[in-house]
């Protein structure tokens, strides 16, 4: 395991916002560029959610595994950067560092996946046990930490039993992805028994067959507390304590959308965490995911707290977007 000591003492005595999965170095290519463009971008959903809640304040460690390669050196430099915690990362030699193409093209994008095989895919209960939740106050897990592998998913599956044993809520993001196969029952399984759940549109109609929110709290059952809903430029919805939230995106001249969802669910769970309540959590977390956007790629393009409320209190959302610790990518 990796040993370091880079956690933002700042912030030292919140709770920690775990994420358990996949972290992928991504090949960024813009097709929209008359001179083309290739550049390195960090994502893989978990990783990137809790790079935005450490971008918002909150302390966030990641479990996964990496390769002994140049993608995973990258992976880990630019988390240590962003302030992850990494002690609960291995490198494993046995299997590669997962990849992404994301090709950007006018606003849209699309992944090509080389993740097949990858070291975290090696992910099992081998790697979980109680100094996991260590300080914890959300354990965070999606529908792709549940697809790469059986036995990541049953890794997953026991961190979520031991927070419930200690208390500690569980977060799940479905994130959808028809090309990982994903168990569907089982991330219903799964949604059903955690205490908030976000989702997009699509995912809602590809896991529960439909869009709307009455039937998605139908079929998620009682056990969640809230339910985020995300729909893309039109910002985002939470349901909880009965009471729906609706938050309109400020608009941005969009780039890629590309981690726009993750950007959303890290700023939520790190109000959340703050102890923020459901729609004022929303708030900042529709304009992180809005922000998000103006930069190609996922975590680079992260907005940091100060940006978010300077949104959030009425500035420009188009003002000098940079990319964020350009100097580690
Ligand atoms: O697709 C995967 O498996 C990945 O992890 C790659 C990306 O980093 C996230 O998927 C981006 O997620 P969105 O916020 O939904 O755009």
């Amino acid at each position: 395991m990796i040993q370091d000591n880079t956690d933002p003492t700042s912030s030292e005595g919140t709770p920690v916002l775990v994420a358990v999965g996949e972290g992928l170095l991504e090949v960024g290519m813009r097709n929209d560029l008359p001179s083309g463009y290739l550049g390195r971008g960090f994502g893989g959903d978990v990783a990137n959610v809790a790079v935005m809640a450490a971008r918002m304040g909150t302390r966030a460690r990641l479990l996964t595994r990496l390769g002994a390669d140049t993608p995973g050196r990258l992976l880990l430099d630019f988390w240590r950067h962003a302030h992850l915690d990494v002690d609960r990362i291995t490198v494993d030699p046995s299997a590669p560092t997962g990849m992404y193409v994301n090709a950007v093209r006018h606003g849209g994008h699309t992944f090509d996946y080389y993740r097949s095989g990858s070291a975290a895919t090696r992910l099992s209960e081998t790697d979980v046990d109680e100094h996991l939740l260590d300080g914890a106050g959300a354990l965070h897990v999606s529908g792709i930490s549940l697809a790469i592998s059986g036995s990541a998913a049953r890794a997953a599956e026991r961190a979520a039993e031991l927070a419930r044993d200690s208390g500690v809520m569980v977060t799940f993001c479905v994130n959808h992805r028809p090309m990982l196969r994903p168990d569907t029952d089982r991330n219903l399984a799964f949604a059903r028994a955690a205490d908030i759940v976000i989702l997009s549109s699509e995912d809602a109609l590809a896991m529960l067959d439909t869009d709307r929110l009455d039937r998605i709290r139908a079929m998620l059952g009682e056990g969640p507390q809230e339910i985020v809903l995300t729909d893309g430029p039109a910002g985002a919805v939470v349901l909880s304590d009965g009471e729906i939230h609706r938050v309109a995106a400020p608009s941005v001249v969009v780039v890629d959308t590309a981690g726009a969802g993750d950007a959303l669910a890290g700023a939520y769970l790190a109000g959340r965490l703050a102890g923020t309540a459901p729609p004022d959590a929303l708030e900042p977390a529709v304009i992180a995911g809005a922000l998000s956007c103006r930069w190609p790629g996922c975590a680079r393009s992260y907005p940091s707290a100060e940006e978010v409320a300077r949104v959030r209190a009425g500035a420009s959302p188009d003002v000098e977007p940079q990319p964020f610790s350009s100097e580690s990518a």
